[in-house]
């Protein structure tokens, strides 16, 4: 029994000590139990609990109820100060959970919702960026700037347009864009001339893809931007309603997929994790690379998705290293960042398998 408990320590370890690249982080989506209890305290009036922003161990949601999740966070994230103290605290909850790297993505809101222009909320998480490296974080973080899906043309516009800005102006950290929010709403053919603006001007594109089911004509009109990665792209294959064209579009231009085990499952669009299309993609040899998409929402975190991956996809250590390593390839930022993430992969190693 001593060996056997002894085992399962040095197994979670492992997945902790795992040097892990994190590619699809909501911020707001990603704010953890303690930071939460921060902001209700900071506004008792709202009368929000905690229950109200979280899904726990077992429980399951529909889509729509996950995105009235996100209204009760948003209500409690509505200041400078709010996404400064969420923003600092989600990039050393990542550091702390072994994440080298993190492309971290959110939503400028309205001004009327925060009183901060979008231009000022961007520059607020940029400012978070830059405090955990002052302070010494083990972890490099990047930004992609969310169109919320909802909002239409104009607004996407304005958003890549502000995107575009920080690019120049960042200092490298805004790499790209993320085009994210409920599915169910709003259709891609509106948002086309933004994305197809922000990738002209070198902008990165992530795009949440036939997230839900029948999004056959959305996701092959997206495709043919064709964007740097795909989120979810959870009902692209055949065997769930997609379609061969489709995955054999992804295939040819070797587009990388997110894929996000618990949230999926906890919001409902996959049955189970071994029905979780992340086997079909790793079968085929594709690249993908797993992500938490809102480790507060979803209660979990980078490590523990690697975990589930691997105990129920039956992978070894060395399969697990490879896809963490793999996912170095992904990253919207510079070739000298992989090149020194490898490094940093490279001189782990050893203190992994020993
Ligand atoms: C569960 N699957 C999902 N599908 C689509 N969009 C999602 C999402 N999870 C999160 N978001 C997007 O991220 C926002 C919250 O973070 P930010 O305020 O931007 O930091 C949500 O409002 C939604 O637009
Ligand atoms: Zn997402």
């Amino acid at each position: 029994l001593a060996d056997c408990l002894y085992f399962v320590m040095d197994n979670d370890v492992f997945y902790r000590e795992l040097p892990k690249v994190e590619l699809h982080a909501h911020l707001n989506g990603s704010v953890s139990a303690q930071t939460i209890e921060k902001l209700i305290s900071r506004k008792p009036h709202l009368n929000i609990e905690h229950s109200m922003t979280a899904i726990g161990k077992g429980q399951r949601r529909t889509l729509d109820e996950c995105f009235e999740v996100f209204r009760v966070i948003h209500k409690l994230v509505d200041t400078e100060e709010d996404i400064l103290m969420v923003a600092t605290d989600v990039i050393k909850e990542f550091a702390a959970d072994g994440v080298k790297y993190l492309e971290l993505r959110s939503t400028p809101r309205e001004e009327r919702d925060t009183g901060l222009t979008k231009k000022t909320y961007i520059e607020t998480v940029i400012k978070a960026i830059q405090k955990c490296k002052e302070e010494g974080a083990d972890i490099d973080v990047r930004f992609l700037v969310a169109i919320d899906r909802r909002n239409g043309t104009e607004v996407a516009l304005e958003t890549v347009n502000l995107a575009e800005e920080f690019m120049l102006s960042s200092d490298g950290l805004v790499v790209g864009v993320d085009l994210s929010g409920d599915p169910t709403v709003g259709h891609g053919k509106d948002l086309l001339p933004a994305l197809q603006k922000a990738k002209n001007s070198g902008l990165k594109l992530s795009l949440h893809l036939s997230e839900i089911p029948s999004q056959l004509d959305e996701s092959d009109l997206l495709l043919s931007l064709p964007p740097d990665r795909i989120g979810h792209g959870t009902f692209l294959h055949p065997e769930v309603g997609g379609s061969q064209s489709l995955v054999n579009k992804v295939v040819q231009k070797k587009i990388p997929i997110e894929l996000c085990l618990t949230s999926n499952v906890k919001g409902n669009t996959v049955p189970c994790y071994s029905k979780h299309h992340f086997k079909y993609w790793y079968e085929l040899g594709h690249p993908t690379v797993i992500c938490t998409d809102d480790k507060g929402v979803f209660c979990t975190d980078l490590s523990q998705e690697y975990q589930l991956a691997a105990s129920t996809f039956g992978l070894s250590h060395e399969a697990v290293w490879k896809l963490s390593q793999q996912a170095i390839d992904c990253i919207f930022g510079p070739e000298i960042v992989k090149q020194q993430l490898q490094e940093k992969w490279n001189d782990l190693h050893p203190q992994l398998f020993k």
